[in-house]
């Protein structure tokens, strides 16, 4: 590494007096194992062969930027501390394209139409159509292309809709990032969606903003970085500029790599801190991309997909069984319609039992969902979040924004002993003015409560103060603090946090309300007596719902100058002198206790998780309702950060679990702990919801089943989550768990209905093949009963859902559907047999004449599709049809629809032909309508019978 970056006095002559030389990427024996681990991984998940020479040519870009003082790598992007101007970025946004992972974004028709074709289903009934034109049988040739066509174009349609919607939600979760632009000279901040960035860009960063392209940072005084999406590493990562004293260390130390200190990679975010960042790379050209999907990693699949898939694995493997059976047996027993024959009615029912709609029902009610979903402003990043939103079984949420009102208000400002005092509310506005991190709500409290309503108005610029140095919240210190420096250059430290913890690293007190704000020689000794008083009134306050915020300052003295690196939060968060407190009203919301009692009547359990202090956690809890007062009074009902890592340490895994199972308020949570819970709670079985929209949610969101954010929330919130909220409400969740379900019900409806109908069938034509010396059916009939039935299921998403089927969280079972099968499929058999026997004696049709075995297959097809939809309308519930459960008007329409279309074909010359129909006898009318009516009668009583035996229907 020889890059001699060495400052000169002006920035254009030192930047150009710089050569720049592309770094070596001689690998970092840190980093070295990540890398390996990383390419193994690649090579083993075989999405792509990272080529080591592109993983060493980013390395070497960023890292050779990375050695570079920030002039320097300014000059070599043709930027500059302003920002580029509009031309600029246009010219550059010409070359470089979006900054977008895919560039392109066009919809790519083709591949929509391929992966529409090319599936299982489809490659098998091809493989039948071509056994079936192999052995002359035109005719069903076509029918079976007709079907692979059909279910292909909806299967194309369905995703095209998806697409398209994925899209228009897409463009509504963008992710914004503030930049600095020039416009005729003049530099603003703009706030721009990320895919319009090029390289030059200026990025001001600040914690929980994701970093959106690969970047250098510039300029920082304190900063950290969760790189998790890139290294797997939990910890949040420091970050800090180059520093010109270093460049001797950073040769000979080799850190000119991409993981070096001053470089952002793309994917990572900002954990707390803030900054200012120049881009290099954007889109498809940084690491994150030339990674590919690999490191987005292996999305868990749910409960519900594995049974899905597990369902269709079965079917396929029952076809590939069954159609040689039914094969051997057609071929021997009915010897006289010959083997040609006897293969391709085993194929037919192959294709009977092939479920063809499978991917179209179980996509559409995903893409129903969403649609209707969306139109309750709850956004949905991929599909299959519906499902996962419907099967939450506990729901765990923050506290701010979703139980209280999004508008926190300064209620007091107090001396440790409950006395009005407005200096604690006037440091605070020194310390939240002065901050540059995010504004949280309480910093935007803190700084509107200046307004005389507290005590007299305080003017900043009166102070003559400059910050020299701040140190970021961030969820474990649970403090923020600015160092600032006064005329005579007396530098003062003013801290605000958590109560505990400043009190923790508080040595003195004072309640002196006069004289300098910053003065601290009134300060006396905080005694155990003292730190008593203050903790009960903060215990005091947050049992009358009031969120606390203590204010301590330090006095540092005259100092010279404060150098950035030496002030780490290890001193100069120490030896505090207590203010006092400022008091926030953050009421509960109205909505939500209604929220609440709606989702309890979901079956869904509520906790909340938060950063907060335990007491005021707990008021919140009971004003929603979520404790009672008695609940509220038991130990177990609270669990802080602090009780949970003794548990951790001292129980087993088990017993941990219980008692978070056993607390509604978890408090004082780290976001580790955060995540702890939620993936304890889902090792234990549960389904969870988290929602959130904080940095500290942000790793919850991502373990959960189904992470929720807000629109308004932090960006790398919003990254981790599938589900983004339009407004931040529990309402939202209410109707999306409702549609959710329904979604998912539908899904099992279909499932279980067309399971036992195909079984049905089967068991008949298994039967048939005993007894009737020829086939009960044409090859070809069954082929058009399939496409009738298929068609008329695909009506499925848009039918209704009982409300009580709605009310408890969704759980099924390969077993239960087999159960269902088992059950309901013979049913409709036992009525095939009846008109196999109608047949048979009344008619006499015994394959000795070919008019009367066409009369025989004419009337079962009637009967046989006249039961298969009609007892749709009876299992689709498990309630009195139509009395007490309607299906919706569409559903229905298409049902009748396909019913009639099945009962006139026989009728409707040139077509009746054509699939070798006959005239059926008159008497068959009545037959069936008194089978339609035993039929239902029967299937609706072993219905009542089946749930008082298994208690369950879907
Ligand atoms: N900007 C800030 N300045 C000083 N202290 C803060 C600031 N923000 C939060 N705190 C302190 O840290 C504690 C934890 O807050 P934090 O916002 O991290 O928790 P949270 O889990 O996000 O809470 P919630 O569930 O209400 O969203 C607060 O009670 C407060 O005392
Ligand atoms: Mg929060």
């Amino acid at each position: 590494m020889s890059s001699t970056a060495r400052p000169a006095t002006t920035p254009s002559e030192e930047a150009k007096s710089v050569t720049f030389e592309r770094a070596a990427a001689t690998p970092n024996p840190a980093t070295y194992g990540t890398f390996s681990r990383l390419r193994r991984a690649l090579r083993r998940k075989d999405t792509r062969s990272l080529a080591d020479s592109v993983e060493a040519a980013i390395s070497a870009r960023l890292g050779g930027l990375a050695t570079q003082p920030p002039a320097a790598v300014l000059f070599a992007l043709e930027s500059d501390w302003a920002g580029l101007s509009a031309t600029a970025v246009d010219a550059k946004l010409k070359t470089f394209g979006p900054n977008a992972l895919k560039p392109d974004n066009k919809l790519k028709i083709p591949h929509l139409i391929f992966s529409a074709l090319v599936n299982p289903f489809s490659v098998i009934l091809v493989c039948l159509a071509i056994i079936a034109i192999a052995t002359g049988d035109n005719a069903t040739f076509t029918v079976i292309m007709v079907m692979v066509v059909v279910s292909a174009a909806l299967r194309f349609w369905q995703d095209l809709k998806s697409v398209v919607k994925a899209k228009r939600l897409a463009q509504g979760v963008k992710t914004m990032v503030h930049v600095r632009r020039t416009n005729f000279g003049l530099t603003s901040e703009a706030v721009v969606d990320s895919a319009e960035l090029v390289p030059g860009d200026i990025l001001e960063l600040r914690s929980g903003d994701l970093i959106p392209a690969d970047c250098i940072l510039l300029e920082a005084a304190s900063m950290s970085v969760s790189q998790s999406m890139l290294t797997g590493e939990a910890l949040p990562i420091d970050k800090s500029p180059y520093a010109e004293d270093d460049v001797d260390a950073k040769d000979t130390d080799a850190t000119g790599d991409m993981w070096a200190a001053n470089v952002l990679l793309s994917g990572t975010s900002v954990a707390f801190g803030q900054g200012v960042a120049v881009v290099v790379t954007t889109g498809p050209r940084t690491y994150f991309a030339s990674m590919g999907d690999a490191l987005a990693g292996p999305r868990k699949s749910n409960a519900f997909e594995r049974t899905v898939r597990r369902v269709s694995y079965l079917l396929l493997a029952v076809t590939i069984l069954m159609a040689p059976i039914v094969l051997v047996i057609q071929g021997t027993v009915n010897k006289s319609s010959g083997w040609k024959n006897a293969l391709l009615f085993a194929l037919s029912v192959a294709v009977g039992l092939t479920p063809e709609m499978l991917p179209v029902v179980v996509n559409a009610n995903l893409a129903r969902g969403a649609i209707l979903l969306a139109r309750k402003n709850v956004l949905v990043k991929r599909l299959d979040g519906v499902q996962n939103l419907g099967g939450i079984t506990t729901f765990c949420t923050d506290k701010t924004g979703t139980l209280t009102i999004d508008n926190v208000e300064v209620h007091s400002t107090i001396t440790l002993q409950n006395k009005a005092s407005i200096r604690p509310l006037h440091l605070a506005v020194v310390n939240s003015t002065l901050q540059t991190g995010a504004r949280s709500l309480l910093d935007h409290a803190v700084v509107n409560a200046n307004d005389g309503t507290h005590g007299p108005e305080m003017d900043m610029d009166d102070l003559f103060v400059d910050k020299v140095h701040e140190i970021p919240f961030d969820s474990a210190r649970r403090m923020l603090s600015v160092v600032v420096r006064d005329k005579r250059a007396q530098h003062t430290v003013i801290t605000k946090g958590a109560v505990d913890e400043v009190l923790s690293r508080c040595k003195s007190f004072t309640t002196s309300d006069t004289g300098s704000l910053f003065e601290t020689t009134s300060a006396q000794p905080l005694s155990t007596a003292h730190r008593a008083i203050a903790k009960a009134t903060a215990l005091e306050l947050n049992e009358q719902g009031l969120r606390l915020v203590a204010v301590a300052i330090r006095s540092l003295g005259q100092m010279g100058g404060f150098a950035d690196e030496d002030a780490h939060s290890d001193w100069v968060e120490q030896d505090l002198t207590l203010v006092g407190f400022v008091a926030f009203l953050d009421p509960p919301k109205e909505d939500a206790k209604q929220a609440i009692v709606d989702l309890r009547a979901l079956g869904i359990r509520i906790k909340i998780l938060t950063g907060d202090a335990p007491e005021i956690a707990r008021k919140v809890a009971c004003q929603v309702g979520l404790l009672t007062d008695a609940e509220a009074a038991q130990p177990e009902t609270v669990l802080t950060g602090e009780g949970l890592a003794v548990l951790v340490g001292e129980l087993t895994a088990e017993e941990v679990t219980t008692a978070i199972k056993n607390a509604t308020v978890l408090a004082k949570l780290s976001p580790f702990q955060k995540r702890q819970v939620v993936e304890l709670l889902q090792a234990s079985g549960e389904a969870v919801g988290m929602m959130g929209d904080g940095v500290n949610d942000a790793l919850a969101l991502q373990a959960a089943d189904v992470g929720i954010s807000v629109d308004t929330g932090t960006e790398v919130a919003k990254s981790a989550s599938e589900i983004i909220l339009l407004e931040k409400s529990l309402d939202s969740v209410v109707d999306g768990v409702l549609l959710g379900r329904k979604s998912m019900l539908n899904t099992i409806k279909y499932f279980k209905m067309t399971l036992s109908s195909n079984f049905g069938n089967v068991f008949s034509i298994m039967a048939a093949s005993f007894w009737l010396p020829y086939q009960p059916m044409q090859p070809i009939q069954l082929l058009i009963q399939n496409i009738l039935y298929d068609l008329s299921q695909a009506a499925i998403p848009f039918d209704n859902v009982d409300e009580d089927m709605l009310a408890v969280p969704v759980q099924w079972s390969l077993l239960s559907i087999l159960r269902f099968m088992l059950v309901f499929g013979p049913t409709s058999s036992f009525f095939d047999i009846a008109t196999f026997s109608f047949n048979w004696f009344y008619y006499g049709y015994r394959g000795d004449s070919d008019a009367g075995v066409a009369v025989a297959q004419t009337h079962w097809f009637l009967e046989g599709s006249m039961t298969q939809t009609l007892v749709v309308f009876i299992l689709r519930t498990d309630k009195l049809p139509f009395v007490q459960s309607r299906p919706s008007a569409i559903f229905a329409a298409v049902v009748v629809t396909m019913l009639t279309v099945a009962q006139v074909l026989p009728w409707i010359p040139g077509l009746n032909t054509a699939f070798q129909f006959v005239h059926p006898k008159g008497l068959i009318y009545p037959f069936l309508v008194g089978v339609a009516v035993t039929y239902c009668a029967l299937v609706q009583v072993m219905k009542v019978v089946y749930k008082r035996f298994f208690h369950e229907w879907f």
